[in-house]
This record gives C-alpha cells, structure tokens and sequence, in this order.
C-alpha cells in the first residue's frame, strides 16, 4: 500500500535534456559506501562547531536507528516535485533539475494555474521539494504529510527553506527520507550554486543518500552538514542580525536625510565601508520583502539575536554620549581590544585582507574609463584573442573582472590607464564588432 506509485525504474526519455543529466547510476545497496565523512565532489566537510559528520548510515536527529533502510530503493532517475514552483527558487530549482541533472520536473503553485495538484503531485513524485514562503511551510508539509498518507515512504523529502528546525520537524512526521537544505544566496544568475554555501541538514537518510550527494555535487555549493537547530542559532546572527543592523541604518539614514540628504548626496563622501554596507542594505529591500520579514519572525533565536545587537549599540551610544575618558577606556576596553581578542589574529588577517581586496573591486567598479565586453565563443583562447586587441594598438588594460550583467550575462570589465587615446580604443572596438571576438556591452 505504502509504496503505491513508486517507480523502481523509469525508461530514459526521448527528451535530449533527459539524456544529458547527471549519470548516477547506482547499483542495490551501492549507498552504503557513500558516506558524509568521505569527501564528494564539490561538498566539503565544512561542519561547524559541535556538529560533526555521522558516520555511515547514521541518522542525525532522526531517531531511526543505525543502519536502518527505507521501504525502497531510490528510482536512478528520480522525477522531481516541486511545492512552490512558480516562485524565486522553484523556477530556479527546476531550470537546474532539468538543464544541469536532465530530470523530469513537475510542481504545484496556486499562482500557476497549469501547474500539477497536489494529490497528482505526491502520486508522481519520487523527490518532493518545498520551496514555499517561509511562514506557511511548516503547516504547508504538514497538510503533504497528512495528504500523502504513507505514499511517501522510500522516497526523499527535501526543502529550501530559510529556517530549518521546524519544515525539518514537520518532513520527519512522514515516512519519507528528509533532508533540509538551504542556499545561502537569492537564486543566482547563474545555472548552478558555484562559490555559494548551502547548509544540508541530513535528518533521515538511507537508501537516497547517494541521490541526494548527487545532487549536491551537480548543485557546486560549497556544502556545509548542520543540524536544524544549530542552523537556526547561526542564522539568527548570519542573517536575522545582519539583515536587521542594515535596515536599521536604512532607517537612520532616512531619518537624518533631512539634515545631510538623502543616500545619493552621501555617496559622493562614501568609503568603502559606507558603500558596502549601503548595497547590502540595498539588496535586502531590493528582494522579496517577505523573506526578510519571515526570517526575522520566524527564525526562533531572531529575538534574542536583536536584543543582543541592541544591548551592545546602547552601551555604544551610553559611553559616547558621555564623552569623557573613562568613557573613552570603556570604548576601548569593550569594543575594541575585547573583540579584537576574540576574534584572534587569523580571522582579523583574513578579514582585513577581504575588505581590502573588496575596496580595490570597488575603486575599480567606480571607474569610467572602461569596457564591459561579453565573450560570444567560451572556449580556450578566447579571452587571448579579445586581449591581443588591445595589445596591438598599444593600450594597456590596468584592471580586469569577470561579472554578470544585471540580466545575468557573463563579461569582462577593462578598465584602461587615464592617458589612452580615445581613438585607440574606438579602433579596438571596432574590430571588436567587425570580428565578433568581443560584443561591448552598454554601461
Ligand atoms: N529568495 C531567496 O533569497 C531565498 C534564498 C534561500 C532560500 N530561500 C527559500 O526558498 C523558499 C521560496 O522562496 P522564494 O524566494 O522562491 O519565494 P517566492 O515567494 O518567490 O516563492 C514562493 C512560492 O510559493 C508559492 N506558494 C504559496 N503557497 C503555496 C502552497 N500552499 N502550495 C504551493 N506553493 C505555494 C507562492 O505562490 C510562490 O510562488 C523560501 O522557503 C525561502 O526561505 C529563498
Ligand atoms: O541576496 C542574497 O543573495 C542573499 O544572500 C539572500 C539571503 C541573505 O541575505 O541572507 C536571504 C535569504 C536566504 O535565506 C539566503 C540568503
């Protein structure tokens, strides 16, 4: 009865897309020698704090004993399910399942009237995904859970959500295998997670473990194993306290616009601190206002997190505004040479060597005197090619960055020394266009 509708094995379609996924072609049983302690490609063993890796068919938090399997084996081409899939992340989540993994996807969303129903859903599913606002998820996976009815048993579980104790808690009252996860990004521009984190939460693994490390391979996050609960605890300072401290500085800022101006009359004084804490604060209202809502009130440790932060700002302010030296000592002693300790010198070295290694990007950024230019070929030599422009006509490039454009194109940013020709760099540019090696883009 449980395992109605599982499909063992699906014959591959005739789609190219299906063809091209990911090869994981397990034999019965062959998950037993992937473990969490042995590296994957693309998945470091970056457990933080107390959370160590569990040995092999251990399950974190589950409760389901050592060595335990699911009802059945994982099918090699798992269809994927996606609840919430005309939002951010669902539309992201099934462009990468299909492109990148060559996997069958089908979602529910009640803002997509062709999407599959629920029940349909549940029936074709064999790897089910949240990716639903943050404040319904609990209960959303509740109402799968009661909905499903035993059909999830030997089928995987997973969701994307920005708080993970209780969609975890809730995946765990199905019979499905469960693992939370969440990207530590907004969906990116690019096809994958590459050089972002994604926190896995493995709660009940078994037979899918070697799917789900998969997966987590074709995904090129940097991995990092967490239980729910240490999550949300981290959380609430990575994202609940930062998220607040820039608003707060938003509302500052706002506040005081009629004393010094609004935002752009500062720029012109910024440093490089002020400019970044200023596109943070801007991507934060710049995104979906629900997220950051919900991650302040529903994350559980949010509260305790922002009255810290406050504390800490009060005590500030207290010393500063009483200005003597005493206060001046305390300033010192509290807020400098304690942090400056705990931290430790390692941190403080690599800290101070990102922020300057973000100001030269920025001092480039502001640049005018440059090129933004997209390579159409991506192939060995090409950036060569686009060089050697340059280099025949004498003009030397003093920066060079890749990026995306805000429609998520890949480029190259030249920025050229003050004293060049314009006309060197006009004739550079139309044999750019006359080429084809290069298509400048507009600033
Ligand atoms: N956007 C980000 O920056 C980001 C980053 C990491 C994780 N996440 C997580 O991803 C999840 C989705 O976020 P998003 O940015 O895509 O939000 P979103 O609002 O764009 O998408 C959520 C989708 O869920 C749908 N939905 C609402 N009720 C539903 C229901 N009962 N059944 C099925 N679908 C329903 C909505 O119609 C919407 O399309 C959240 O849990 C969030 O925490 C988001
Ligand atoms: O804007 C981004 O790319 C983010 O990193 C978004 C961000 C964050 O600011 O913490 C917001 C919500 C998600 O849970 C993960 C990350």
């Amino acid at each position: 009865m449980a395992r109605a509708g599982i499909r063992r094995s699906r014959a591959p379609s005739s789609t190219a897309s299906r063809d091209s996924g990911t090869a994981w072609c397990p034999e019965p049983g062959a998950g037993r020698t992937a473990t969490r302690d042995s590296p994957q490609p693309g998945c470091g063993d970056g457990v933080a704090g107390n959370q160590r890796p569990a040995p092999a068919g251990a399950c974190v938090e589950s409760g389901l004993p050592r060595g335990a399997r699911s009802l059945s084996e994982p099918t090699q081409r798992p269809r994927i399910g996606i609840v919430g899939s005309a939002g951010a992340y669902g539309r992201w989540l099934r462009a990468f399942f299909e492109t990148r993994m060559g996997l069958e996807v089908i979602g529910h969303d009640p803002a997509d009237p062709a999407a599959t129903g629920e029940d349909a859903l549940l029936e074709q599913a064999d790897v089910l995904l949240f990716s639903a606002p943050i404040r319904r998820t609990p209960e959303l996976i509740e109402r799968y859970v009661r909905l499903s009815a035993g059909r999830e048993a030997g089928r995987l579980w997973l969701d994307v959500t920005s708080v993970k104790a209780a969609p975890v808690a809730a995946m765990l009252r199905s019979q499905a295998e469960v693992a939370g996860l969440h990207p530590m990004a907004a969906p990116p521009k690019s096809p994958t997670l590459k050089g972002r984190v994604l926190v896995v939460c493995e709660a009940r693994l078994s037979s899918w473990r070697p799917w789900l490390e998969s997966l987590l391979a074709a995904l090129e996050a940097e991995c990092v194993r967490a239980t729910p609960e240490r999550h949300d605890r981290a959380m609430a300072l990575v994202q609940a306290m930062v998220h607040a401290s820039h608003l707060a500085q938003a509302g500052v800022l706002r506040e005081q616009a009629g004393l010094v101006g609004p935002l752009a009359a500062l720029m012109p004084l910024r440093s490089a601190s002020f400019e970044m804490d200023a596109a943070v604060a801007a991507r934060i209202l710049s995104l979906n206002p629900a997220i950051y809502e919900d991650i302040q009130f529903g994350n559980p440790h949010a509260p305790e997190a922002l009255r810290a932060l406050a504390a800490q700002l009060a005590r500030m302010a207290t010393l500063v505004g009483q200005g003597d030296d005493v206060a001046r000592a305390g300033f010192r002693a509290e807020f400098l040479d304690a942090n400056r300790d705990a931290w430790g010198e390692q941190a403080l070295a690599l800290g101070n060597y990102t922020y300057e290694r973000i100001g030269y990007l920025l001092a480039d950024l502001s640049d005018t005197h440059t090129l933004g230019v997209h390579l159409p070929e991506d192939r060995p030599g090409s950036l060569r090619s686009l060089l050697h422009v340059f280099e025949r006509r004498g003009v030397n490039i003093a920066s060079l960055h890749s990026s995306r454009t805000q429609a998520g194109e890949l480029h190259f940013r030249l920025g050229f020394s003050a004293g060049t020709p314009a006309g060197q760099l006009a004739d550079a540019v139309a044999e750019l266009a006359q080429t084809g090696i290069g298509r400048v883009l507009p600033d």
